[in-house]
């Protein structure tokens, strides 16, 4: 027996007298009615209560369902006890009622009764209870749509968050940069100090200056009687005084008497005469006849207006000047307020200018706004010209298109300010002068070497910013896109990973490893450096006290800490076992990458799971968040293939390989390793480090331009040796993704640190002959040149250019200290054999006296430069001839064609700030004619970024074509053709 309640939220407290609980108690508290049932008094009492309301109810013909009704208990378990079985056995067995036919009589008898009286109250309750239910029903269906448009709108707002969320603002990430460098115009700069102290400050962005108006049609009024005017008083080297016009001479040749301030008189044509104040209503655009204020020897500007023409116009980053090309011969950086326009000036204007500069400045508006200059770093040395001999100089500074130079082997200090694209500058004067040379028909996939031997080297103009406005809010950079729909995501370790246990004293060996279960197969998905984190090993972010910095801890799945990649390859050795060894590239120790990070687009962008469709370990999912198109067919390889014409061997048996046993590990001792370190050897100044030299621990600091010789099929050496990483399948996750201006373009799913290994270039290699007869391949957009030789021959070729000095030609060029240098060579040119090539033209005499005596400016911008047709002999005489000469004579060189056959690798876009480069690598065969094409991380790249290298095109290079750079750097030239 029972002795509770039935109702099991019974509140009566101690319990009162329990009852045998009747059948419709026992159905109101939601229980099965047994005999053995109790109910306490209230409770009882609240069921009577009920059910008299429901009885009323259906008395007076109220629908029942319509009021409040007992809540139905669910999840009550009701343990039956022996006496409910007791109860329900009983229930089943016949009644003795059930067999007395009196009763049987009685029973049906009630039953009919029951049918006349109760019946029409049933039929009516039950029409009340369907309309009731319908009501609710209706009720419900109503609720059901608010309910309905509620979430409808719920997910359009969602969505649009969504949308907003992983919306590119370009407007964020490309506007400029809050500072510049600039030079300080009237203070700081000092050309006396001899150190390296830089006399470029940083300072806050200047606003657009309040008295440059406008770009617009500039007017010219016309001159009268009584005007004051700025006019010519000697000639075009000598500053301009102030005048008065005294009358017309001659209209239409506009010739005019004027009154200089002194007294004295002279006719002078309107081009020889200036406006008095600087104009108002628009800018001068390039090409215009001014005079403007000059600044001297100490950059302080004078009261003195000099003739000149406009050679850039004021923008953000000439910190709103205009770049002024004198007809003496100096180029400077003037303020709009200090510059006067010339009265009238020839349709060309190079005929109204001195003669020294007239051929000058005539090539520089025709091509404007291309403009080669040379890209100068602080401290590199450049070759000269200097009173027509060619000297090493040595830049001190920067600022916008000028750059300040200090020469170093002359008796005399001499530093001057220069245009950057002055023909007096070595490699303008190079490039001119072998301008037919080197022409490419299509981009090579190698750098520019200059750049790369961190030597000055041309670059163009930034043509965007040219034709831009000078109103920064219409910058190209302000574009919006969608191209970027994704989001960065930390990925999450599974719980059931393997975690590093507690340290125990112990001598590392595969045991510590061989619990984890490693195997590189199933790794297809992981981020490649969250793969020891999915293998028991875990990777922390400490603080070292010592010396206050941050550092990477990797704890090993055994417990022990390791906090550098040399410990962690040791450890990994000891550990490995087999096929199931990690490698060191799934770890590293750069605070700044981080092994979790991963990029993630909505499915619904993915057009294509597996652009290689598992012919690469790594899925590449093509993504296109603009529109509906996949990108055009082409034939997925993993292999480049050889077209019919060419002669490539790859049979191991012609290969020499190494002997190693230990992984590759010693590098003196591997002959591939000491393959790598040879070419190098005859640029020292290129490779200071011997040791440094190619891969450290499976990745690739610097380019070597000497190309790389990995370990190969002939090698003793096992797979996970350290000198194999090009050759190993792509580990990076990348994915194809439509660009808005660029087309398809590639962007890393996962951080990647500098110098990893991203993957190859493959396509067909093709003779040059038979790719540049094929229409079919356009200009050849998917072309890469087999250039490998002729690089490596023009760093040689340069090189030496750089290195030949007068005095000592063991001295070392990159040096930063000017005491290496020597300063004992005489101006005269006749001591320098080497360098200087006397001109045949007298040119003005070197003084730094600046402008105080005109006369003696030695600062042409041009001049007419005999010089150069001496050097370009000198230059014909010692080129190198080409080591093609000595392969065989089959045919010249090779390209590699990934337009119909290629993979990931040719979908690589350009960029002016490149992050990632092209290494030569030799693998399947030590034919220089046909080495690989590796990409390797240039930085560390952040999840989510696109993936691009300089294409080096030459601007020009292919006839009646030119492409637009979209690459959004802020260095970019503007355009890649
Ligand atoms: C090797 S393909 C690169 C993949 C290409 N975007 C595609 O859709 O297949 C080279 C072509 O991409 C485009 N491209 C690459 N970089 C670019 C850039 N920075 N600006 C504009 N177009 C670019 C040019 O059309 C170029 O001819």
């Amino acid at each position: 027996m029972n002795n509770q309640c039935i109702n099991c939220d019974c509140k009566s407290k101690p319990i009162k007298k329990l009852f045998v609980a009747q059948k419709n108690a026992c159905s109101y508290y939601n229980v099965q009615y047994s005999p053995s049932r109790l109910v306490c008094e209230p409770c009882m009492q609240k069921s009577i209560r009920y059910f008299d309301i429901i009885r009323k109810r259906f008395k007076n013909q109220e629908c029942i369902l319509d009021g409040r009704h007992p809540k139905k208990r669910r999840n009550i378990i009701e343990l039956s006890d022996s006496d409910d079985d007791g109860a329900s056995n009983n229930a089943t067995k016949p009644s003795t009622e059930d067999s007395n036919p009196q009763i049987a009589k009685l029973t049906i008898l009630l039953n009919i009764i029951l049918k006349d009286t109760v019946g029409p109250l049933l039929t009516k309750q039950d029409e009340l209870c369907k309309n009731y239910l319908m009501f609710k029903r209706a009720k419900l269906a109503t609720g059901k749509e608010i309910v309905d448009n509620l979430l409808r709108e719920a997910d359009e707002g969602l969505s649009q968050l969504y949308k907003d969320l992983y919306k590119f603002d370009n407007k964020k990430k490309f506007k400029f940069d809050k500072e510049i460098s600039i030079v300080d115009n009237c203070v700081q700069c000092e050309y006396g100090d001899v150190d390296d102290v830089t006399i470029i400050t940083t300072k806050q962005l200047p606003g657009l200056p309040l008295d440059l108006p406008v770009e617009g049609k500039l007017i010219r009024h016309l001159l009268k009687q009584g005007d004051k005017v700025y006019a010519m008083k000697q000639s075009l080297l000598h500053p301009w005084a102030e005048a008065t016009i005294e009358l017309a001479v001659n209209d239409t040749d506009r010739y005019f008497n004027i009154i200089f301030d002194d007294g004295e008189d002279a006719v002078l044509n309107y081009k020889n005469l200036a406006y008095i104040k600087a104009t108002s209503d628009s800018q001068y655009p390039v090409g215009s006849r001014v005079i403007a204020k000059f600044q001297d020897v100490n950059i302080q500007l004078t009261d003195k207006f000099y003739v000149g023409v406009i050679a850039e116009p004021p923008k953000y980053l000439n910190n709103f000047r205009y770049m002024i090309f004198f007809d003496d011969g100096y180029t400077q950086y003037v303020y709009h307020k200090n510059i006067r326009l010339v009265c009238g000036q020839s349709p060309n204007v190079s005929d109204d200018v001195h003669e020294n500069v007239r051929e000058f400045i005539k090539v520089y508006l025709q091509k404007y706004p291309e403009r080669p200059m040379v890209k100068f770093n602080k401290k590199q040395i450049v070759r000269t010209e200097l009173n027509n001999i060619w000297r090493s100089a040595k830049v001190k500074n920067i600022d916008a298109s000028l750059v300040q130079l200090k020469f170093l082997d002359i008796k005399n200090e001499h530093i001057e300010w220069m245009y950057r694209g002055s023909n007096r500058l070595g490699p303008i004067f190079n490039q001119l002068s072998s301008s037919n040379k080197n022409k490419r028909l299509r981009g090579s996939v190698l750098t520019d070497v200059n750049k790369l031997l961190n030597r000055p080297y041309i670059e163009l103009e930034n043509l965007t910013e040219n034709n831009k406005s000078i109103n920064i809010t219409n910058s190209d950079n302000t574009r919006n896109t969608q191209e970027n729909s994704g989001v960065i995501k930390s990925i999450k370790i599974p719980a059931d990973c393997p975690k590093p246990l507690p340290y125990n004293t112990h001598q590392c060996s595969k045991f510590c490893m061989l619990w984890v279960n490693y195997d590189y197969s199933q790794t297809k998905y992981m981020n490649v450096l969250s793969i020891p984190l999915h293998f028991g090993f875990m990777r922390s972010i400490i603080t070292d006290e010592k010396i206050k910095l941050k550092k990477v801890i990797y704890t090993t799945p055994c417990g022990c800490n390791i906090d550098n990649e040399g410990k962690m390859y040791k450890y990994l050795k000891v550990t490995g076992h087999g096929n199931s060894q990690m490698t060191i590239d799934l770890f590293n120790f750069d605070c700044m990458v981080d092994p979790l990070s991963s990029f993630c687009v909505p499915n619904v962008f993915i057009h294509i799971p597996d652009l290689s469709y598992e012919m690469e370990f790594k899925t590449i999912s093509v993504v296109n968040s603009l529109n509906a198109s996949v990108p055009k067919h082409m034939k997925y390889i993993t292999n480049r293939k050889t077209t019919p014409n060419v002669n490539l061997n790859i049979n191991s048996k012609f290969l020499c390989g190494c002997d190693c046993i230990d992984n590759c590990e010693d590098k003196k001792k591997c002959s591939c390793w000491q393959l790598t370190n040879e070419g190098p050897k005859n640029y020292p100044c290129y490779f200071k480090d011997h040791d440094d030299i190619g891969y450290s621990f499976k990745r690739l600091h610097k380019r070597v331009i000497t190309g790389i010789y990995e370990c190969n099929a002939s090698c003793k050496c096992g797979k996970t040796c350290l000198n194999r990483v090009a050759q190993e399948p792509m580990k990076t996750s990348l994915q194809v993704f439509l660009t808005e201006n660029k087309g398809w373009g590639v962007r890393t799913l996962a951080d990647i640190p500098k110098g990893s290994f991203v993957c190859t270039f493959l396509g067909e290699v093709r003779t040059d002959k038979d790719a540049e007869n094929d229409s079919s391949l356009n200009w050849g957009e998917y072309l890469a040149e087999l250039d490998f030789i002729e690089t490596v021959e023009e760093a040689k070729d340069g090189y030496e250019n750089y290195v030949v000095q007068p005095e000592d030609e063991s001295e070392d060029y990159t040096s930063s200290s000017d005491e290496e240098f020597s300063t004992s060579s005489s101006d005269d040119a006749s001591d320098d054999p080497n360098w200087a090539i006397q001109c045949k033209m007298n040119m003005f005499d070197s003084k730094m006296s600046l402008r105080k005596n005109l006369q003696v400016t030695n600062t042409k911008i041009d001049g007419k430069h005999e010089l150069s047709k001496l050097n370009i002999q000198q230059k014909d005489e010692s080129e190198h001839k080409s080591l093609r000469r000595y392969l065989d004579n089959d045919c010249g060189s090779y390209t590699l064609d990934s337009k119909v056959s290629g993979n990931i690798g040719r979908y690589f876009n350009h960029s002016c700030d490149p992050n990632i480069f092209i290494q030569n690598v030799f693998i399947d065969t030590h034919d220089l004619r046909f080495p690989w094409v590796a990409y390797f991380a240039l930085s560390n790249i952040p999840a989510g970024t696109e993936l691009a290298f300089d294409y080096n095109y030459t601007i020009g290079s292919v006839k009646n074509k030119t492409l637009q750079c979209y690459c959004g750097a802020k260095n970019c030239k503007g355009r890649l053709l």
